[in-house]
């Protein structure tokens, strides 16, 4: 396996606040990984500290096998690291259509496996709504269209947070069926969800957060069934 992002002893501060405390993260190609803690244990901190938008304090970043420790945002999305934030990040004066073609670009190496065509096979419900405005989408499809935006920079790996937050059940499972439809094409992806027992469903392993820490790392499927762990960790 080729490792894609490997995050090694990263601490990182709001102010005095010291929030990771010295982590570990290690993603390979295609792979599909959970970010599990109860709220405030650091899973969007470290999320953001890999995507340099937090400097960490101490510890190193590399990306397929070169040091991106102090990279800014913008040099981290171009190796393929795509970011869904929380809240989504679409433009709402533009359509579906123009929303999608202005974020169009080649991946790492040229890579171009997603064509807007793709993209729109992948959504049917954005199909249906080429022509409104960002505005003008529900919430569920306006997390599509930021999930669909940001597959068309032609990423390895796609990073969502929180991408089911307050969307309604039906939608909830549109927005699964399509993680797993992107897992399906070889696309790592890391994702961070409330809903921990999908989390366990649609990736291949998970991290568990404590107060900025890992405190267990394992097969998805073997951690499912570990309900000790999971009363422990996630206080379910
Ligand atoms: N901008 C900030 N300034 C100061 N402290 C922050 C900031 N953002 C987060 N924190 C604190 O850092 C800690 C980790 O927060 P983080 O958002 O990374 O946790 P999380 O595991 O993603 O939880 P949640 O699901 O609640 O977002 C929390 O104690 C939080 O209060």
């Amino acid at each position: 396996m080729t490792t894609l992002i490997e995050a090694s002893g990263l601490h990182t501060y709001y102010g005095a606040s010291h929030v990771l405390h010295g982590i570990d993260l290690r993603i390979e190609a295609g792979e599909s990984i959970g970010l599990l803690g109860r709220n405030g244990m650091g899973k969007t901190t470290l999320i953001r500290t890999v995507m340099g938008h937090l400097a960490p304090a101490q510890g190193k970043i590399v990306i397929r096998g070169r040091d991106n420790t102090r990279a800014q945002p913008h040099q981290i999305a171009r190796q393929g690291v795509a970011y869904v934030p929380e809240g989504r990040g679409i433009f709402p004066n533009l359509d579906v259509r123009e929303n999608l073609l202005v974020a169009a670009r080649p991946g790492y190496k040229g890579r171009k496996d997603w064509t807007y065509q793709r993209v729109l096979d992948t959504f049917p419900r954005l199909t249906e709504r080429l022509g409104h405005g960002g505005q003008q989408l529900s919430g569920g499809e306006q997390q599509m269209l930021a999930i669909g935006r940001a597959l068309m920079t032609n990423p390895d790996i796609l990073i969502l947070d929180e991408a089911t937050e307050g969307l309604a059940p039906l939608i909830i499972n549109e927005i699964w069926r399509i993680i797993e439809a992107i897992r399906d094409t070889g696309v790592a992806t890391l994702i961070v969800d409330r809903n921990y027992r999908k989390v366990l469903t649609h990736t291949d392993r998970c991290v568990v957060l404590e107060k900025g820490k890992v405190v267990e790392q394992r097969d998805s499927p073997t951690l499912a069934s570990q309900t000790e762990l999971l009363t422990r960790y996630l206080g379910v």
